[in-house]
């Protein structure tokens, strides 16, 4: 079953002179269930364009996007919101950890924003125990490695038990080290928690451990494998 359905996807932007510029030219993709999915292409080819689109975070000028069986363009506002909310988790390549909490109270803040019905301590404790980092539970961010902040923000990103995860450049900020052991985690999660992936690189190192890569260039597919 594919997680993930898009169809003729354009998105237009006007640019400076008012001239419309097309990121994205018509994107057909289907993005199985219980799979990392990697979205590859250089600098300025619409992979996050695209990615956010996928997740509901922007709309497309043209096209359809279906997760699950939820068909986004004929979602209201309120209905979209509640499965970005719960259905999907987000990870940046900026990590977005909340300065003055401890990981342990950035997982649960996650889980609250979610409205977790479980038991947020052992949820907590379990996810931060799969990324490695039991033992740093109570660090504030600014006494982890990018790393292991990173490693936090995936674990706040699963915490709720979503169906999706989308992740723009999730290693763009690591070392290689570092960017291996998030793609590690991620696999892992996807075998273990039956998460479906959706992520971003240009790194072609990285590439190999997608099950489906899509290459993109100037807004096109050009290649799947
Ligand atoms: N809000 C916007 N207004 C105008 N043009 C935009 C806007 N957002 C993106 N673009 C353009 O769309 C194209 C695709 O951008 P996008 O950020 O999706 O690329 P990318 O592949 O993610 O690049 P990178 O790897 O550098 O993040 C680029 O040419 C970019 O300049």
């Amino acid at each position: 079953m594919n997680m993930i359905t898009a169809r003729g996807i354009k998105r237009c932007f006007t640019v400076g002179n008012g001239e419309p510029f097309y990121a994205l030219k018509g994107i057909d993709l289907d993005i199985p269930e219980g799979k990392l999915a990697i979205l590859k292409g250089r600098s300025g080819s619409g992979k996050t364009t695209l990615l956010n689109i996928l997740s509901a975070l922007d709309e497309a000028t043209e096209g359809q996007v279906i997760i699950e069986d939820h068909d986004l363009s004929e979602m209201a506002v309120p209905e979209r919101e509640k499965l970005r909310r719960y259905d999907i988790g987000f990870v940046f390549q900026s990590v977005a950890l909340i300065p003055i909490m401890n990981a342990y109270e950035n997982v649960d803040f996650g889980l609250r924003l979610a409205e977790y019905e479980g038991n947020r301590d052992s949820r907590i404790r379990e996810v931060l125990e799969m990324v490695g980092l039991s033992s740093r539970m109570f660090h504030m961010p600014n006494q982890m490695s990018g790393g292991e902040q990173q490693r936090v923000a995936i674990a706040r990103a699963v915490a709720h038990k979503p169906r999706v995860i989308f992740a723009d450049e999730p290693t763009g900020a690591l070392d290689t080290a570092s960017g291996l052991n998030v793609m590690k985690l991620f696999k892992d999660l996807v075998a273990k928690e039956g998460i479906t992936i959706v992520m971003t690189t240009h790194d072609p190192n990285l590439m190999e451990l997608g099950d489906v890569v899509f290459e993109i260039e100037d807004g096109e597919i050009i290649g799947k494998a």
